[in-house]
């Protein structure tokens, strides 16, 4: 998938165009404020299960603050006309540097859930990260994206021949890449779900891909078509509950032939031992603020690890994006791309397919103004140089 020919800011273009008939976007181009949009669709509890956080959410609130923390300081008089937003991440080519991220369960939101999701990465050309905790199957999602770019990942179970028979039929549906998650073995604290007492999984949302596998099937006692809450009932404790550890990466390795990254690294340390380990590149992340409130915000943590590791592997980044500034400011600090969390969600509980297009497009229309804007033609004139000394970023002169 090539990008547009005017390029990805001909989307402003367009809606300015439509203006002329009287018409607005269906839904807001602020990916901040679709969250109001969805939540007056949602009802309370998908809502708050997406636009929660852990705790008393400082770690949400770190993340955005960290963004507003660091300033662009655009250059004038280049020519940054034509811009290219090329790039490559694990070996594939990518059209812009972003990722959908994994999102669980999101049949919650829309009927459609992955697989609108998946038209929509495949018409936009970015890939998708399908969850190990989707509501539909691996499979179901492969035919939906087509030919489009998609990663799958892992929710590690603790049973590894579920483990090897979901790694094989992701790559035999055509996954190449595999993230494994590793900061949600367990749920953290997070108050908005316990107070409505809503967890999906326990419904039988969200095990799509275990009930559809042929080897955790075989465990079952009753059949799923017979006991389908008795069947998610017994994977949770298999893929929840406890934590793998280091040394037993190589497992991963063995089931894998393409790259792996790990999701989840804030530390440094933790991202030299996965370079030493042998992965093929880490998801700095603190989980959207989900996971461990009071956590560093994830975009400083993205400094100290580049630091680490920059060099040596590739650094992806989520956890607060929110605009084309926040992706120029991540891939500034040393991000090759960014994965993008829960705006896609908001635009699927909108618009399905089509919401998602949207706020995709919406994205890469802003990115590119802002780097052109800021006299950037490709990701390589995107350094530290781009952002303010005062900000925590260094002018270079
Ligand atoms: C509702 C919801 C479900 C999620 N489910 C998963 C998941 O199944 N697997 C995973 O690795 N990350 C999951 N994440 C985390 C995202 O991949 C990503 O790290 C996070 O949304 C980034 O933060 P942001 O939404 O604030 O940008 C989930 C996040 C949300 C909001
Ligand atoms: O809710 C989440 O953040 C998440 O990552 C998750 C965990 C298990 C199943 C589905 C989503």
């Amino acid at each position: 998938m090539t990008a547009p020919e005017r390029g990805y800011a001909d989307y402003q273009y367009q809606i300015y165009v439509r203006g002329l008939q009287d018409a607005v976007p269906p839904f807001t181009t602020d990916l901040g404020a679709l969250e109001d949009q969805a939540r007056d669709r949602l009802g309370p509890k998908p809502y708050w299960y997406i636009a929660g956080a852990a705790g008393t959410g400082a770690t949400a609130r770190a993340n955005r603050a960290a963004f507003d923390r660091h300033r662009i300081v655009p250059r004038m008089l280049r020519d940054a006309t034509a811009r290219d937003q090329r790039t490559t991440v694990l070996g594939s080519e990518l059209p812009a540097p972003v990722v959908l991220a994994p999102i669980g369960v999101q049949s919650q939101v829309h009927p459609e859930g992955e697989l609108a999701t998946a038209r929509a990465a495949a018409a936009t050309g970015v890939p998708m990260v399908l969850s190990t905790a989707a509501s539909h199957t691996i499979e179901e999602v492969a035919e939906a994206n087509g030919d489009g770019q998609r990663w799958f990942q892992l929710y590690w179970p603790h049973d590894d021949e579920v483990t090897a028979s979901i790694l094989k039929r992701a790559r035999t549906s055509g996954y190449t890449a595999l993230v494994v998650t590793l900061d949600t073995w367990q749920l953290a604290w997070r108050p908005h779900d316990l107070d409505q007492a809503y967890l999906p999984f326990l419904r039988g949302d969200g095990v799509a891909i275990p009930l559809s596998d042929p080897v955790f099937r075989s465990r079952l006692e009753r059949p799923v078509e017979e006991d389908p809450q008795g069947a998610a009932m017994q994977w949770l404790p298999i893929f929840s509950g406890k934590a793998h550890t280091w040394d037993e990466l190589g497992f991963l390795r063995e089931h894998w032939d393409g790259p792996i990254v790990l999701k989840g690294i804030v530390h440094p340390e933790d991202a030299r031992r996965a370079v030493r380990a042998g992965m093929d590149g880490i998801v700095v992340s603190n989980h959207g603020g989900r996971q461990v409130d009071g956590a560093v915000a994830a975009l400083d943590a993205l400094v100290d690890v580049v630091a680490e590791v920059g060099t040596e592997t590739e650094v992806l980044f989520d956890s607060g994006i929110r605009s084309g500034a926040d992706v120029f400011k991540a891939l500034a600090l040393g991000a090759r791309a960014v994965l993008l969390g829960r705006p896609y969600v908001y635009g699927l509980a909108l618009g399905g397919a089509a919401g998602v297009e949207h706020v995709v497009r919406g994205l890469l229309a802003d990115f590119d103004l802002t780097m052109g804007l800021s006299g950037c033609t490709t990701l390589a004139d995107i350094g530290p140089d781009t952002l303010h000394a005062g900000g925590g970023g260094e002018v270079r002169r």
